[in-house]
């Protein structure tokens, strides 16, 4: 693919006897969020961890930003950022001290006041990372990642903990960067994030990529079956339907005008997504 990112082939790992990768192919486009989904133990960190050239890789082709990250020097590592699951410990240094000290790290850093503005840590900048709630932490996390003005920002599960607001606000934050040109590699637990942000999904199971697709048609989605739902004289009803317009129609013409308490749903991501981890 010619706007290849992040592009992987066969890439396969093991832990003594444990095979942790099997083989992983991965197409990253530029400019894309692309998430990572799968659950526990299915190679996700593994496999982001390879790509950010922090462990070695048993076999397998690798291209990240033009470079194979297992020999790629500090000016590769200049083009990406990286927010890891459990963050560093400053407890004891200001949010402003924090970002304005790991700016010299970059040959092309953001203003850092800018960073700690688009984070939404300005009234906090004062603030010591210990008197710092989860949500502004892992915001801190963030302002770190994109402080080097990454073309690449790999997240690794950046919304854990979150409450809804910030989660909100923290997506918005993600997006912006997606449309200023940042490609994003996601990786979360939580599908609603997922449809939210992603353009594309790559499912992880058993050490090997088992469906890649945007999250409207994983699985097929689009092509299910939808189930109608209505409340007739007898109870709620339902009936699974390939046509739901017919059905739905057919229904109208039946209650004679309004359907009572109509849904017509199609599997949610989750259901999806659950199938395809129970049969892979
Ligand atoms: N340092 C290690 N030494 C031995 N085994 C490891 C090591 N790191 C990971 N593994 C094993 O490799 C497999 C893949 O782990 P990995 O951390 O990549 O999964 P994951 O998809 O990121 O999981 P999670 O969703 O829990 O973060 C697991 O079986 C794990 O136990």
């Amino acid at each position: 693919m010619p706007n290849a990112v992040i592009r992987a082939r066969g890439l396969a790992k093991r832990y003594g006897d444990a095979v942790a990768l099997r083989s992983v192919d991965l197409d990253v486009q530029h400019g894309e969020i692309f998430s990572l989904l799968g659950p526990n133990g299915a190679g996700k960190t593994t496999t982001t961890e390879i790509m950010e050239g922090f462990r070695t890789r048993d076999a397998g082709e690798l291209s990240v930003l033009g470079e194979d990250p297992a020999r790629a020097g500090a000016a590769w590592r200049g083009r990406i950022g990286i927010v890891l699951q459990q963050a560093k410990d400053f407890a004891d240094i200001s949010v402003a001290d924090v970002v304005h000290h790991f700016a010299v790290y970059y040959p092309n850093p953001r203003d850092p006041d800018e960073v700690i503005d688009a984070v939404g840590l300005t009234e906090k900048r004062a603030s010591r990372a210990a008197q710092l709630s989860g949500g502004q932490r892992r915001r801190l996390d963030v302002a770190l990642g994109i402080l080097g003005n990454p073309e690449l920002l790999f997240l690794d599960e950046p919304t854990t903990g979150f409450d809804p607001e910030v989660r909100r606000r923290f997506w918005e934050l993600i997006a912006e960067l997606r449309s200023s040109g940042t490609t994003i590699l996601l990786t979360t637990h939580y599908l609603d994030e997922v449809e939210y942000l992603a353009d594309r999904v790559g499912v992880v199971n058993g050490g090997t990529v088992v469906d890649v697709s945007t999250p409207d048609h994983l699985g097929g989605r689009h092509l299910a079956p939808s189930t109608v739902r209505w409340v007739g004289p007898d109870g709620p009803q339902e009936q699974v339907s390939s046509n739901p317009t017919r059905t739905v129609g057919e229904l109208a013409r039946h209650f004679g005008g309004d359907v009572p308490e109509l849904t017509v749903t199609r599997p949610s991501l989750e259901d999806v997504y659950l199938q395809m981890i129970g049969e892979s």
